[in-house]
């Protein structure tokens, strides 16, 4: 029975349940003691700054108020993080996602692509020029790359710089209506100045996409300088805090020394120089991808701290007549469809760890002039981008579904932690064309081991003997599993390889041969995908050193991530007979038998991802789980409610009531 205050007695219960120790979890997440010190820090610096608690509920703002109140936020966001000295990215994330939880920044894309974009490739005289002026906001910068008619292809966008050697500027145009800059973030009304991506021309000669740095408003009016038409597309799915917005340039110049040269060059005469690789170009895109698998994996985390955490606290429906009525955590049904989640949102978080490792280790590469991993990073950064999105995006939505009529409210934090998760899945490139990204990575790597060339160590599997059975037993060994997943994944990709080639065999042009096996070629990227994250999450159990209890705890969880994935996709699994039927019903049992090994952990393992409730900002995933005062206090909060009749009752109801309709024909 719930108590009116302390903590709910379940939730107390389940946490007197649990088999470890929550801390020592929390300290292997979050990469020891010290960074969860920090971290909690940096929380109880943003939560507890009365600043940001003088703003009325997000869900109660409208669009205008969500974009001015996100802007002071971000602003003062940053002027916090000046005085406190916070420098390292992971610092500002922590204190940010506490700060404003899922509300995008107006200035984000100032932070997380315009002044990295310049760092990158950037000369050292336009770093000094710039950074500076965009350091102190001087500048507010966006990246400006698609088109109303163009986003994916970016090869095809339209926009023109045309260098004029006489006066040794670009003259920037938008020459159709689909080559408008369109859906830039902080674009509409925050910026003035964009990084533009266009088509350089030069001596004549197209020589393919480009950054240049275009100042768009007045530094002092903030008004649009001559040729520039720009303003916010209006509202979306969601997004409200931020102005994406659209851009349209009429013969705008910029002097020459506003493109970014770090790589390539025109020289005043208007030589064109190449960079070493021609796609070093989009490493900013690269960066946000890999940043995106960190932010899916904490949106599915808290997604799941407020389910399961609802799990343990809502009852419904006696299970023997008159009796007591269950938690609905105790529910199979409810367990199958949040512990994968929960399970999932680890191995997303582990990902997310790795990505950051080697996105840091190979842009120093990079930067150091050795361009070999390029496309590695490309691949496992552009796969881990979609992966993540679309299964944390998924993830969240489950999650809401879990807790029943509340989680449709606003009150249970779910929909606005869904509506920031999910654009992840078509920003910074669009998951299913990620995906044959990948997939052509793939086929590059497919033809290498037919050629008997070696392979990088994460490709290894693919020379694996695809006539072997898997040596699953009653055990479910993780070796065992893994196994699984890398069979299945070099099996689509021999299939897709196949399927390209008795098309080109039958008289198509390798071009025709890729689109009629896109289907199969996405089939194979995403199984490599899900092969690379269980790969991961075992050998994160496996091979760290933690608290025994902890990492026996984990090992459940990891097991059932890659238990849950193969029934799932028992197809893709059992198409060559690679399990059998008595393997198959071994793992469906052994998934039910995780499920009854996990539910006492259950809280812990959401307790000790260690959100905040400011942070939660969530009626259902309170700690104390005092969820039914919660909901009752929000629905009393709601401006709907501040009088005790509306205006519109006089106005319409009491008329319509009386047979009075004149007021509609006044229209
Ligand atoms: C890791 C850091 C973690 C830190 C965590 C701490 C702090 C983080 C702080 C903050 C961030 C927090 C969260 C982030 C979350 C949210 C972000 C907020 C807002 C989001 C803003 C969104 C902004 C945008 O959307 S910008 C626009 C993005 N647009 C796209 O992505 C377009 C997609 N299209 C493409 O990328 C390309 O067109 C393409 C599909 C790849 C095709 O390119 P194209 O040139 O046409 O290719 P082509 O066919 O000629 O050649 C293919 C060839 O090129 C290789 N290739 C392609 N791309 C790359 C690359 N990037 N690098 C290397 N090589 C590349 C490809 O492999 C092919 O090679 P090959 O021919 O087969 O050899
Ligand atoms: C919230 C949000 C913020 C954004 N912020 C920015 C920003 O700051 N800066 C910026 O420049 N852009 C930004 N964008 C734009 C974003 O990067 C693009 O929308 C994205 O890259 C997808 O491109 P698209 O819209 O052209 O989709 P399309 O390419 O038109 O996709 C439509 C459909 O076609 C399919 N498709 C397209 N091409 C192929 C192909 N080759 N093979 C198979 N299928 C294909 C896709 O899979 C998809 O199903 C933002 C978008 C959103 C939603």
């Amino acid at each position: 029975m719930a108590t009116t205050t302390g903590v709910n007695s379940d939730l107390a219960k389940e946490r007197n349940n649990s088999t470890f120790d929550v801390e020592e979890l929390s300290n292997f997440i979050y990469r020891g003691p010290e960074k969860v010190k920090r971290r909690r820090y940096l929380h109880n610096l943003a939560t507890k700054d009365p600043f940001f608690r003088k703003f009325k509920p997000w869900a109660f703002q409208t669009r205008e108020e969500q974009y001015e109140i996100c802007l002071q936020k971000h602003l003062y966001i940053n002027k916090k993080c000046k005085e406190l000295n916070l420098t390292e990215p992971v610092d500002k994330f922590f204190y940010t996602e506490a700060a404003a939880p899922h509300e995008n920044s107006p200035i984000g894309l100032h932070t997380v692509m315009f002044i990295p974009t310049i760092e990158k490739q950037g000369t050292e005289e336009q770093k000094k020029r710039w950074l500076p002026l965009a350091e102190s906001l001087k500048m507010i910068g966006t990246y400006a790359q698609t088109e109303m008619g163009h986003g994916t292809f970016i090869r095809g966008l339209e926009t023109t710089a045309t260098y004029d050697p006489r006066t040794r500027e670009f003259i920037l145009n938008s020459p159709t209506i689909t080559s408008m800059k369109y859906w830039p973030g902080n674009l509409g009304k925050t910026t003035n100045h964009c990084l533009v991506m266009a088509q350089l021309y030069t001596q004549g000669k197209n020589c393919g996409i480009h950054m240049f740095m275009v100042q768009i408003r007045d530094l002092e009016t903030h008004m649009p300088l001559a040729g520039i038409e720009v303003g916010d597309i209006g509202p979306k799915f969601g997004y409200g805090t931020n102005d994406n917005g659209f851009l349209r340039l009429s013969n705008v110049r910029i002097p020459r020394e506003n493109m970014l040269m770090r790589y390539s060059k025109v020289l005043e005469d208007g030589t064109y120089v190449k960079p070493p690789n021609a796609k070093i170009a989009y490493g900013s895109m690269v960066l946000v991808r890999a940043a995106i698998v960190t932010d899916a994996a904490r949106a599915l985390a808290q997604a799941c701290v407020i389910s399961i955490r609802y799990s343990a606290v809502r009852r419904q429906t006696e299970v023997s007549p008159g009796g007591e009525e269950a938690q609905i955590i105790d529910y199979q049904t409810q367990q199958y469809r949040l512990f994968p989640l929960l399970a999932t949102s680890y191995a997303m978080y582990f990902a997310g760890r790795f990505m950051y490792d080697f996105y840091l280790k190979t842009t120093a590469e990079i930067e150091g002039g050795n361009l070999d991993s390029m496309p590695q990073l490309h691949a496992i950064s552009a796969g881990l981008k979609a992966f993540s999105s679309w299964m944390c995006s998924a993830g969240v939505e489950t999650c809401r579904l879990c807790c029943g009529g509340h989680g449709y409210s606003h009150a249970s934090g779910l929909p606005k932690i869904y509506i920031d998760v999910v654009p992840g899945c078509t920003y910074e490139g669009e998951n299913n064309v990620m995906m044959l990204q990948v997939a052509r990575f793939l086929m590059k790597m497919y033809g290498k081991l037919q050629n008997g060339e070696a392979l990088p160590t994460f490709m290894q599997y693919m020379s694996t003997d695809l006539n072997k059975k898997s040596c699953m037993t009653e055990e479910v060994a993780l070796n065992c599993l893994v196994m699984a997943y890398e069979h299945r994944a070099a099996r689509m990709i021999r299939d897709a390889a196949a399927s390209m080639e008795k098309l080109v065999q039958s008289g198509k042009s390798p071009v025709e041969a890729w689109n009629g096996s896109t289907v199969m070629l996405t089939w194979a990227a995403i199984a490599h995908c899900h092969a690379f994250v269980t790969k991961l999450f075992v050998e994160t159990v496996v091979k760290s050193r933690m608290d025994s209890k902890v990492q026996s705890a984990l090992t459940s969880l990891c097991k059932l991530y890659a238990v849950h994935g193969i029934v799932e996709n028992l197809g893709g699994f059992i198409q060559d007979q690679f399990f059998d039927s008595k393997q198959v019903k071994i793992l469906q049992k052994k998934l039910m038998q995780l499920l009854a090994e996990i539910r006492p952990n259950a809280v812990a393992f959401v307790d000790a991802f260690d959100y905040p409730d400011e942070v939660l900002q969530s009626c259902l995933g309170r700690y104390d789980g005092q969820v039914y005062q919660a909901l009752y206090d929000y629905a009393k909060s709601s401006p709907m409610n501040e009088k005790e009749v509306l205006d519109s009752y006089y106005k319409y109801i009491k008329p319509a009531q009386n047979g009075k309709y004149q007021q509609y024909s006044k229209l």
